[in-house]
């Protein structure tokens, strides 16, 4: 068993805390509409979630992984697709089951919180405050809003120092191998949650300590005064 001293949680949003996908088909379809494009399910649009919304947009444009759209196109497409995603950005978004009443439980357990997405700060912010979870982060660090996004360590070593814990005093829960690989690269812990919008990545072989196929699950492994205690990878 690993034993770790711990202060802070750092949590990923998109696929970890909520379940964004319904609006960002939305507004994916409503782009691809007004570009006179077909529409796309949202299992696909699922597929291109992690890398933030530009990047979401690019692979909808081209339907490769990594493509880049002719640049004034993309300039098009942006622009519909920010417009619409801005305004309905928590229409059928929602928390995964058991998120709020856990970040209640684990902000009474006294840990300092922190919110690390790749999703841009316009979006991000106000759809922390539509579901009702703004309050429980004391810091909150958006794709847009350092040099580098992850899966580069800075924003989770940026939300360290905010939050005026070390690196190894904080845990990060997250969906995906860019959770993952930034958790690495930062040398912190990193706890997995199955049911977000990992792509099919092994994220134990990305380094996830434990995998919890649900949000409260997370707790089975913070205990008591702050310790983190990874005994095994859960199912
Ligand atoms: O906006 C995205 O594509 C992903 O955002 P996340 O980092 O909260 O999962
Ligand atoms: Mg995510």
């Amino acid at each position: 068993m690993t034993v770790f001293p711990l202060a802070a949680l750092l949590f990923d949003l998109d696929g970890t805390l909520v379940d964004t996908a319904p609006d960002l088909a939305d507004a994916a379809n409503h782009m691809l509409t007004s570009l006179g494009r077909p529409v796309c399910d949202e299992a696909t649009v699922s597929g291109w979630i992690g890398d933030g919304v530009p990047r979401l947009i690019k692979r909808a444009l081209t339907g490769e992984r990594f493509g880049e759209p002719d640049a004034a196109l993309f300039a098009r497409a942006q622009a519909l697709y920010d417009a619409y995603y801005e305004t309905h950005v928590a229409d059928r978004s929602r928390l995964y089951p058991g998120v709020a009443q856990t970040l209640a439980d684990l902000r009474a357990d006294g840990f300092r919180m922190a919110c690390v997405t790749n999703k841009a700060g316009r979006f991000a912010r106000p759809l922390l405050g539509a579901l009702g979870i703004a309050g429980y982060f004391d810091v909150v660090l958006c794709g847009d809003e350092l040099a580098r996004a992850k899966p580069d360590p800075l924003p989770l070593v940026t939300a360290c120092e905010r939050l005026g814990v070390i690196r190894d005093g904080a845990v990060l829960v997250g969906d995906s191998g860019n959770d993952m690989r930034a958790a690495k690269a930062a040398g912190m812990p990193a706890l997995a949650v199955t049911y977000g919008y990992h792509h099919g990545a092994d994220l134990v072989a990305l380094g996830a300590a434990a995998m919890t196929p649900t949000f409260d699950g997370i707790r089975n492994f913070l205990r008591f005064e702050g310790r983190f205690l990874c005994a095994q990878a859960l199912p």
